[in-house]
């Protein structure tokens, strides 16, 4: 096949490169050699005179024996005298050229003139000595290097292609090949076995050849011959590497150009020359706008001849031309033109590039051993039985499990940890005097009513360290719940409730026994007193007792909740009846005023005067330590109060010490006074030493008094407000109970479930409602979801299919959840990375289906379907419009359903079609479609690590 050589454009590397021995070979002007006939025996006969001289070896020149014109000298690259020997021809004007051929570069030489000028004689000199000279070099490579010989060689005559080693074939067809250019279609390629069999075949060749006679030559060739040596060069490297050279050598003997005049051609001759001399002159026009530089329209295709030659002609080849020309005079305008046409031909430049084939023989056999383990692999019945397959399910499954096993470890370490932190972070806040809370501790705050009124830890007591170690496993408690804490935690509340009312039930009472001993207050303040007393002997029955708890401790959670639940109505009547306390109270407090007259009225007639105190009741611990008490500070201020009294005031009152041992000093010391000033009685001295101690004792009474009033108004109040936060903490602990019941119920469910499977085709809807809104959420390929949905119609057998993407795409939606919660700083570029390329992938994918709308779907099926979907009859990029609402609605699977069959329309595929088998899902990540991955799925594969 005459053409370019036929290696594909993929293999060959137009690379520059360097031709062994010589420079780089880039531009390169045409070589163009004159080679001069001698006067033939007609031409002598005839006396004709010889019109041109060579004035040097590049340069002839026409002799003006009438010296009319200047003498215009034709310079070209050589000038051989017409004594020169072809083989000096050779060597000088076409040697280098068609070597080029050995380094793997196209090379043409061939030969225009006249005819009869010496053209095929040329030619042929020139063919034998370069296959002389190529067989040579062969012989001479090291054993690195292989060469193979291709011949093939054709006619154009009257503007048909004949191949000359196959004339049988007829006439020959060109092709135009995107790769290779122009080739000769069926044109025959013999190897050459030696230099022997080379030239026989070109004997061959020569023989096959259209030769007739004119008058200018006996044997004139009546047609253009090319002789094409396809030369491949293989050079074995050290690293196994094989570079291969293919390059052609052409060798051209063109028909020459004649005039009728001289040829006396008539007939069959006179239309042979007429088709020579218009695909010369199209050879010469293509030479002569090539000349010009101008890379405007180049005719090749006006002729065969030039489309053959169109690489040898500024193309990738070295190109050689020898203009063969008489020196008759008789001849000297023919000869004229052969100059003109060499003059163009000089300017003429040529990009030879080296023809490599680079085969990496080591690649060839590792691929070939991989098709050769992948096609045992594929008959080998292990791999498509069902057992493999469920392996690499189990496989599939267990690698699943332990990133499941994986990922509820790390959030378990996370929350502990997080945990660890609030909790370091509170316990500095405690230490720094600090109680505020932030807004998301407000849970812990509500629990952890011990914790608020410390306002030094260095003061902590036992209890209240104990409080904060509470604190701390009832954030836990909330994180996880437990059943047993939870029961073991509302019994603690109770159990401090219960505390609560019992301190203050003592208090109260000796509160009430004082006041009634001491005949304090008027009648109104008794009355409340004991309305107060009886008030909070009814919230201490109202109360849980022991009992119920030692009950509780043995109870069943559900039980427990029931008990729970059950003692809301009590606590909103404790909460009530601890509204009347405080009413009560206060109303307590508001007559107080009233204490001093009635103390000037009653208590001065008393012998024995004793001030209120609290000294022997047992209960004034509960008071001075009840929580959030007002009662330490109203003990500084009375302690203040009493270390700013003169000393001589007849109070000895001992400086410092706790309010119950002053109180006690204090009873002493007045008993002592009493007694003294009983004794003294009369005196008018003592009477007003007397009155002004009573005064002081009634004033100190009264202080005391009220300060206790205040103490317990204030310790009612919060005890009212720990009953609100008992109740709430309560609630919240029955909450956690609940959920922990409701999920133990769910998953009781569960079991009850699988114990009775629901009907095959029961379970399959609803798990393709599952997956429909799966793909949807995690913007799956639609062409994935439309053939996953036509092609699982709820066999039994697409149960393992439906198990696995149900089991995919839950894992992808929790994983794609918590990237997007996760924060940034944690995730890097994860997140874009993940679920924008899955969105992008599908919109690209819509923008695909929507190009296919015009080729699978008439103008009327297209107007039906914009109407049924509601796409505006005007409007831009209506085929989008309508790609974009297809497997919008996950809820309606009348939507999906014609969702799938418009897309399964649009890529071909009919679930009875060569393509459409379950076995294409694979059961893993890998795109259905054709093995060409969209982004989402490709996303989706990377993020699984499957
Ligand atoms: N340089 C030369 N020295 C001696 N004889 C030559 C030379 N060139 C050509 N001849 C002779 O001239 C004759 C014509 O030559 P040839 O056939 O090669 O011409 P041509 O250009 O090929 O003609 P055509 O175009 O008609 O085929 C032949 O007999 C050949 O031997």
């Amino acid at each position: 096949m005459v053409g370019p050589p036929a290696t594909p454009l993929s293999k060959i590397q137009m690379n520059l490169s360097s031709t062994p021995g010589r420079a780089k070979v880039r531009e390169e002007k045409i070589l163009v050699t004159v080679r001069m006939r001698p006067l033939n025996r007609k031409e002598q006969a005839m006396y004709d005179l010889i019109a041109w001289d060579c004035l040097d070896d590049s340069t002839i020149v026409f002799k003006n024996p009438n010296q009319e014109r200047p003498v215009i000298p034709y310079t070209f690259d050589k000038v051989f005298a017409d004594t020169c020997s072809t083989h000096k021809v050779y060597e000088e004007g076409a040697k280098d050229v068609a070597l080029s051929a050995l380094s793997g570069i196209n090379a043409t030489i061939f030969a225009y003139g006249q005819t009869g000028s010496g053209k095929t004689f040329t030619m042929r000199g020139i063919a034998e000595n370069a296959i002389k000279d190529i067989y040579e070099y062969i012989q001479n490579q090291t054993p690195e290097r292989d060469f193979i010989l291709r011949v093939s060689a054709l006619e154009i005559y009257n503007e048909t292609v004949i191949d000359l080693l196959n004339r049988e074939s007829g006439p020959l067809r060109l092709l135009d090949d995107p790769e290779k250019g122009t080739i000769v279609e069926k044109l025959i390629e013999e190897v050459a076995r030696d230099s022997q069999h080379l030239r026989h075949l070109m004997s061959i060749c020569e023989a096959q050849r259209q030769v007739g006679e004119t008058a200018l030559n006996d044997k004139s060739s009546r047609s253009h011959q090319i002789i094409r040596l396809s030369i491949e060069c293989s050079l074995r490297e050290t690293s196994g590497c094989v570079k291969s050279y293919l390059a052609s050598l052409n060798f051209v003997d063109l028909a020459g150009s004649e005039r009728v005049s001289q040829t006396n051609t008539c007939g069959k001759r006179l239309k042979e020359g007429s088709h020579i001399n218009r695909s010369l002159l199209t050879l010469t026009t293509v030479i002569r706008k090539l000349s010009g530089g101008k890379r405007g329209h180049i005719p090749y295709r006006d002729s065969k001849l030039t489309r053959i030659l169109q690489s040898s002609l500024g193309g990738n080849a070295r190109t050689a031309i020898i203009c063969t020309i008489s020196l008759a005079l008789s001849h000297v305008d023919q000869t004229r033109n052969t100059l003109a046409f060499a003059t163009s031909a000089k300017e003429v430049t040529n990009n030879a590039q080296v023809n490599m084939v680079v085969s990496d023989k080591a690649l060839v056999k590792d691929l070939q051993k991989e098709v050769a383990r992948l096609e045992e692999a594929l008959r080998s019945p292990e791999l498509s039985s069902s057992s493999c397959l469920r392996s690499l399910l189990s496989e599939k499954e267990l690698k699943i499990q332990q990133m499941e096993g994986v990922i509820e470890e790390l959030k378990r370490q996370r929350d502990l940890a997080l945990s660890q932190l609030e909790l370091e972070r509170k316990t500095n806040k405690i230490q720094k005097g600090s109680n505020q809370y932030g807004p998301s501790s407000q849970v812990v705050r509500c629990l952890s009513f011990s914790e608020e009124d410390k306002s030094d830890i260095c003061e902590r007591t036992p209890e209240q360290g104990e409080a904060i170690v509470r604190q701390a496993m009832l954030k836990k408690l909330i994180a996880s719940p437990n059943p047993s804490i939870l029961v073991d935690e509302i019994r603690h509340l109770e159990h401090r409730q219960r505390e609560l009312f019992e301190g203050a039930n003592r208090a109260l009472e000796d509160f009430h026994k004082d006041f009634a001993t001491h005949k304090l207050g008027n009648q109104e303040t008794a009355e409340t007193m004991g309305k107060v007393l009886s008030e909070i002997k009814d919230m201490l029955v109202g109360s849980s007792n022991p009992e119920e708890i030692v009950m509780a401790d043995k109870a069943k959670l559900m039980e427990e909740i029931s008990r729970l639940k059950s003692q809301q109505n009590k606590i909103a009547s404790l909460e009530k009846k601890l509204e009347n306390v405080q009413k009560s109270v206060d109303k307590l407090v508001s007559s107080f005023p009233n204490t001093e007259e009635t103390l000037n009225k009653t208590q001065l007639k008393r012998k024995k005067i004793l001030p209120f105190s609290l000294s022997n009741s047992p209960n004034m611990q509960h008071i001075i330590r009840a929580p959030c008490s007002p009662l330490s500070s109203s003990r500084r201020a009375m302690e203040h109060e009493i270390e700013n009294r003169a000393p001589g005031n007849g109070v000895a009152l001992p400086s410092g010490g706790t309010f119950t041992r002053l109180d006690k000093d204090t009873t002493l010391k007045d008993n002592e006074s009493c007694n003294s000033i009983s004794s003294r009685e009369g005196s008018p001295a003592t009477r007003q030493s007397k009155s002004v101690n009573v005064k002081k004792i009634q004033r100190m009474f009264k202080n005391a008094a009220e300060e206790n009033i205040r103490s317990f108004r204030a310790y009612v109040t919060e005890l009212k407000e720990l009953v609100a936060k008992l109740h709430y903490q309560k609630q919240l602990l029955v909450c956690q109970v609940l959920e922990l019941e409701a999920n133990k119920t769910a998953n009781d469910e569960v079991d009850t479930t699988a114990q009775s499977p629901k009907p095959w085709h029961v379970l399959f809807e609803e798990q393709r409602k599952q997956i429909v809104m799966l793909w949807h959420l995690c913007h799956i390929s639609l062409i994935h979801r439309t053939q996953f949905y036509l092609l699982l119609r709820g066999d039994p057998s697409d149960q393992i299919y439906m198990e696995v993407e149900l089991r995919r795409l839950t894992w992808l939606e929790q994983h794609l959840a918590e990237l997007g919660n996760a924060s940034p700083a944690l995730l890097g570029d994860e997140p874009a990375s993940s679920v924008s390329a899955s969105i992008k992938a599908l919109k690209q994918e819509r923008e695909y289906l929507a190009k296919r709308l015009n080729t699978k779907f008439t103008v009327e099926e297209r107007e039906l379907l914009y109407s049924k979907w509601e796409i505006p009859s005007v409007g831009k990029q209506r085929r989008l419009q309508l790609v974009n609402k297809f497997w919008t609605d996950p809820y309606n699977m009348q939507h999906i359903q014609e969702s799938a069959e418009i897309v399964a329309k649009l890529i071909d595929f009919s679930i009875s079609g060569e393509n459409a088998s379950k076995d294409m899902f694979e059961l893993n990540f890998a795109s259905p479609f054709d093995k060409k991955t969209w982004a989402g799925w490709n996303f989706i594969s990377n993020l699984l690590n499957l």
